[in-house]
């Protein structure tokens, strides 16, 4: 064969700076590169044979990975179609021949060269990251070719001679060089082959391991092992989401999600995605138990193309929301080395995320309908995703509110509709609006709950860390309905009705009352109120305005614009119920100390019930009591 001496391409002069500056912080990602090539080769192999291009035996189609410590080399190896000296200089030295021109002109522009990388095939340069030199022995498929060799040492100039290969396929061999050689240790090519490769479709041998192999018996009867150096096969080349739904049992799915995420709780359910028009998508996304913490495993759904691992930030790829799920995508659609500034720009991306969106809610909907008492047993774990996408995507919004549900504090659970219907009869105000009351500690809130329970109204437990944006969000959604904590106001202002109680009292005692609360108080932040309430309700409680509540936790969360709100102190009503027996005995009390003692007694009561009595103010307490029994 006639030998060879060129330049790679008069356009390229200036390509390897730009790889070897732009690849830089990722290295390792030359094997994943020429893994994927040789995996690609050896697929091409086998649909030729499979369309009787190609005729001649597959023999034992593997991508062999090795290291000569000794030589500073690392070697892939396939079987694969391998190539011709032409192929070689139209498909290495003519780089992603489809024109180094266009790639120097965008580069000129761009921004972010990634931008530009991914998408001119420069997957076989990224060896020049690591390696002073390159070499290429290949022979092809094709019936009479003749080996060939392609060295180069990572500038513009290569040589193309006789190749030594006797068999179909190719070697990919790499010099690696004095800044890289953190690659020239095993476990490490193993750790990057395993992060890379651990699902491509074509086996990968990386050396050899022992196994325990069971050799008979011994003396004792007891089984006998030996050991036998196998293949160390890195992958598993038929992972679940390559098949088809029907194939799979349950079993499958959760030992497949073990394998991901080996320490790990059994995912509650799972969607199996597979989609191949308007774009190729497949996968398998797993519902993980999320429980009440907002817990940031995000970066668990892991990004495939082809089954070549690329990332585990799919941020961009699948809605924010859908983040707190696992599992993998596998596309070959998604741009991949591309900015996120592209990626959010691009409109496979849009159709992809919102597919993902729609199976969600549809995979939801249907184990709502399927079986409602396993849903709502799952509710506590899935609850808190299904509102954070309520709250941030409107198409889910539409969906999820057939499937959403509200839980009570007796542990019942409504739908959205449903609970509106069941709660209008009694929980509408005189304006006719729907109130919707809730808690968010329903041990600590006992005494308002039982307040409104008294009245036959419901009350909802609202305790998740998303559910103040929740509560916001459904207000602006459903007209005509507002919510307010059981502790925002006595029961009978909450829901204002039409029906005007009156209290017993006089005008002169009214005033006194409120003077004696004031002195046992003596806190200016306690708004002391005397209202006419139901005689049985309690004799003081403690309130504070839903809005005022509502505005100081948004400053505490550190909500734009509330900083105000959270600087102003905690002002609360004191509701004294002049209709009650107790308050009547404190105005018929002689003497105004005695009077004040019994009202500091009866506030700190209030306090006490509604877990707001502490510290010293509960040591005092105790001491009074004590003393006045
Ligand atoms: N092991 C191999 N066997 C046969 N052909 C190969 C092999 N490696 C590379 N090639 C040929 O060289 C071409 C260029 O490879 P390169 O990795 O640079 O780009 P690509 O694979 O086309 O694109 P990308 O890597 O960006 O997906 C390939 O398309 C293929 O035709």
């Amino acid at each position: 064969m006639v030998q060879e001496k060129g330049t790679i391409s008069i356009h390229t002069e200036n390509i390897f700076p730009i790889i070897k500056k732009f690849l830089y912080s990722d290295h390792e990602i030359f094997l994943r590169e020429l893994v994927s090539n040789a995996v690609d080769a050896t697929q091409k192999i086998k649909r030729l044979a499979a369309l009787s291009h190609y005729t001649g035996d597959l023999g034992d189609l593997k991508v062999e990975v090795s290291l000569n410590e000794e030589a500073k080399t690392i070697t892939i190896s396939d079987n694969g179609i391998g190539m011709t000296a032409e192929e070689i200089k139209k498909y290495i030295n003519q780089i992603a021949f489809s024109g180094a021109t266009e790639f120097m002109e965008k580069f000129k522009e761009a921004k972010d060269a990634n931008e530009i990388i991914g998408k001119f095939g420069l997957g076989f340069y990224s060896a020049f990251m690591v390696s002073d030199k390159v070499e290429i022995q290949t022979l092809s498929f094709q019936e009479g070719s003749e080996p060939a060799k392609w060295v180069c040492d990572g500038s513009t100039e290569f040589e193309i001679t006789e190749g030594s290969r006797t068999h179909r396929g190719t070697d990919v061999i790499l010099y690696i060089n004095q800044e890289n050689e953190e690659f020239l240790q095993k476990y490490k090519l193993q750790e990057i082959l395993e992060k890379y490769g651990r699902f491509l479709p074509v086996p990968i041998k990386f050396g050899t391991k022992t196994e325990q192999e069971p050799d008979g018996e011994d003396a004792d009867g007891k089984p006998k092992y030996k050991s036998v150096e196998v293949d160390n096969i890195i992958n598993n080349t038929t992972p679940i989401w390559t098949k088809s739904p029907s194939e799979l049992k349950d079993e499958d799915y959760l030992e497949f999600y073990k394998q991901l995420y080996p320490f790990s709780e059994d995912p509650l359910f799972w969607i199996h995605l597979n989609v191949d028009y308007p774009f190729n998508l497949t996968g398998v996304l797993y519902f993980p138990k999320v429980k009440n913490d907002f817990d940031p495993q995000r970066n668990k759904i892991k990004l495939f193309s082809r089954q070549v691992f690329i990332t585990d930030e799919v941020k961009d790829i699948v809605p924010e929301f859908l983040m707190l799920l696992h599992g993998v995508i596998d596309s070959p659609d998604i741009p991949l080395n591309v900015s996120r500034s592209f990626l959010q720009a691009d409109s496979n991306v849009k159709k992809i995320n919102s597919y993902i969106t729609r199976k969600v809610a549809d995979k939801l909907s249907e184990h709502f309908k399927k079986d409602r008492k396993a849903y709502e047993e799952k509710w506590n774990d899935i609850g808190l995703f299904v509102k954070y996408g309520m709250i941030s995507d409107e198409k889910f919004y539409d969906k999820a509110k057939e499937f959403a549900l509200l839980t009570n504090t007796k542990g019942e659970h409504f739908t959205l509709e449903e609970y509106k219907e069941k709660v209008a009869p009694l929980q509408t105000n005189k304006e006719g609006n729907l109130v919707y009351l809730y808690t968010i500690d329903a041990a600590k809130q006992d005494s308002y709950i039982q307040a409104a329970h008294k009245k036959e109204y419901d009350v909802l437990v609202m305790n998740s860390p998303i559910d103040n944006h929740f509560i916001h969000h459904l207000e602006m959604k459903q007209e005509k309905t507002s919510w307010k904590r059981v502790d925002a106001d006595v029961v009978e202002k909450l829901i204002e009705k039409d029906e005007n109680l009156s209290h017993v009292l006089t005008e002169e005692e009214t005033g006194k009352l409120k003077t004696i609360f004031e002195m046992a108080i003596n806190k200016p932040e306690m708004k002391v109120e005397i209202e006419a309430l139901n005689p049985d309700a309690m004799p003081v409680t403690v309130t504070m305005e839903e809005w005022m509540r509502r505005m100081k936790d948004m400053a505490r969360l550190g909500g734009g614009g509330m900083g105000f709100y959270g600087s102003l102190p905690d002002s609360y009503k004191v509701a004294i119920n002049g209709n009650h027996k107790l308050i009547d005995r404190i105005l018929k009390t002689e003497g105004e100390e005695q009077q004040v003692q019994l009202a500091r007694q009866a506030y700190d009561l209030a306090l006490l019930s509604q877990g707001m009595l502490t510290g010293a103010d509960l040591t005092n307490f105790v001491n009074r009591s004590v003393q006045m029994i």
